[in-house]
């Protein structure tokens, strides 16, 4: 008997270690990051996922609540071939049930032969292999999970100053805090307003930027933040980023689709087609742009040419679909967000005319 199983969609029973004790369940996914565990963790993204990490310690260099990019652990459970005891007591603090102990490798190839698939997790004593089993016969799609964005959007507005002269109306579908301190550290004032915001409420802000957030789950399900970029585009410049990415697809016209098992590491390579270069960045997603509808695709994949970035100069829209704010993860695209505070510039000059 161990004190700890995975249930998988595929019909195995997986024994392991507690580290953390609990049952629960979601959709298994895993990140090839080597680094920056902490920042993964407190990712809003990975809501409603359990999360694999294909590396095998995890937790070697300590928890520092100042790398965290929001409050609390997002995945609902989280899986490793060893975690520290610092990583443990994290765990255990946050009531999120982790496990390991178990053949990781093993996994990762699972998912990535047959998909992101259904888990049931049961840690702890006197937890059997059918505790697993019955909470993966709970678990959900993905898609089904229609009120994500309600689960880790800001309650309240929030105001984060960068002392200079532009607005940011940050629409948060589950942001990462690093995305905020890229654009105070800009001088922007970033407004952080809830996923739900009604378009008034944001023209009374009268924001220079429109900018629509990482964060979990299915982009079709957060129809609120669509609705706000078909209201302001073309009156007032939009970026966005991963999740944002998708949303603007979706608001031009465009579509998304589900990924076997997504993009989720610090080395996934991206060309830009204007200028051929290519960069290192950072991901974490499960779904992806399959119709850029009237935006144009600007930057690509290298290695599956799924759509990285789209524009449209005109109404001065810019999104990428990897996370430019790194955390963790190379800095290659830090220069995303100077670009997305020169629209306001270009705007302004535009408007002046
Ligand atoms: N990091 C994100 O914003 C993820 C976007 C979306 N939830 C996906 O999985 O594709």
């Amino acid at each position: 008997m161990s004190d700890a199983y995975i249930a998988l969609a595929d019909g195995r029973v997986l024994e392991a270690r507690c580290r953390a004790p609990g049952t629960t369940r979601g959709e298994l996914v895993f990140t090839t990051a080597y680094t920056g565990y902490e920042e993964s963790l407190t990712d809003p993204s990975y809501e409603e996922q359990v999360l694999t990490f294909s590396y095998p310690l995890i937790g070697n260099y300590g928890v520092r609540a100042d790398r965290f990019e929001s409050s609390r652990i997002h995945p609902r459970a989280a899986v490793a071939r060893e975690f520290t005891e610092e990583m443990a007591t994290w765990f255990e603090s946050e009531g999120v049930p982790a496990i390991d102990h178990i053949e990781t490798r093993d996994l990762v190839t699972s998912i990535r032969e047959d998909g992101a698939m259904k888990c049931g997790i049961a840690a702890g004593e006197d937890v059997t292999p059918e505790d697993a089993k019955a909470e993966l016969d709970q678990c959900k799609e993905m898609s089904d999970h229609t009120e994500i964005g309600q689960q880790v959007t800001t309650p309240e507005p929030t105001v984060h100053r960068g002392g200079g002269e532009a607005d940011v109306a940050l629409i948060d579908c589950g942001a990462k805090g690093s995305i905020i301190d890229s654009l105070t550290e800009r001088g922007a004032d970033v407004h952080v307003l809830s996923c739900q915001t009604a378009a008034e409420e944001i023209r009374e802000l009268d924001p220079d930027v429109l900018f629509i957030s990482n964060g979990p789950g299915d982009p079709a399900n957060f129809q609120n933040a669509q609705s706000l970029v078909e209201a302001f585009a073309g009156e007032i410049p939009i970026a966005g980023i991963c999740l944002g990415q998708q949303i603007v697809a979706r608001a031009f016209g465009g579509d998304t689709e589900k990924m076997a098992f997504g993009h989720r590491g610090v080395n996934q390579p991206v060309r830009d087609l204007e200028t051929d270069q290519v960069v290192m960045t950072t991901q974490n997603h499960g779904y992806t742009v399959s119709d850029p509808g009237d935006l144009v695709v600007t930057q690509r994949n290298v290695n599956d040419d799924t759509a990285e970035g789209l524009a449209d100069d005109e109404r001065g829209i810019i999104t990428r679909q990897y996370h430019p704010e790194a955390n963790p993860g190379p800095h290659d695209s830090l220069g995303f967000f100077d670009d997305v505070l020169a629209m306001v510039d270009t705007q302004s000059a535009v408007t002046a005319d």
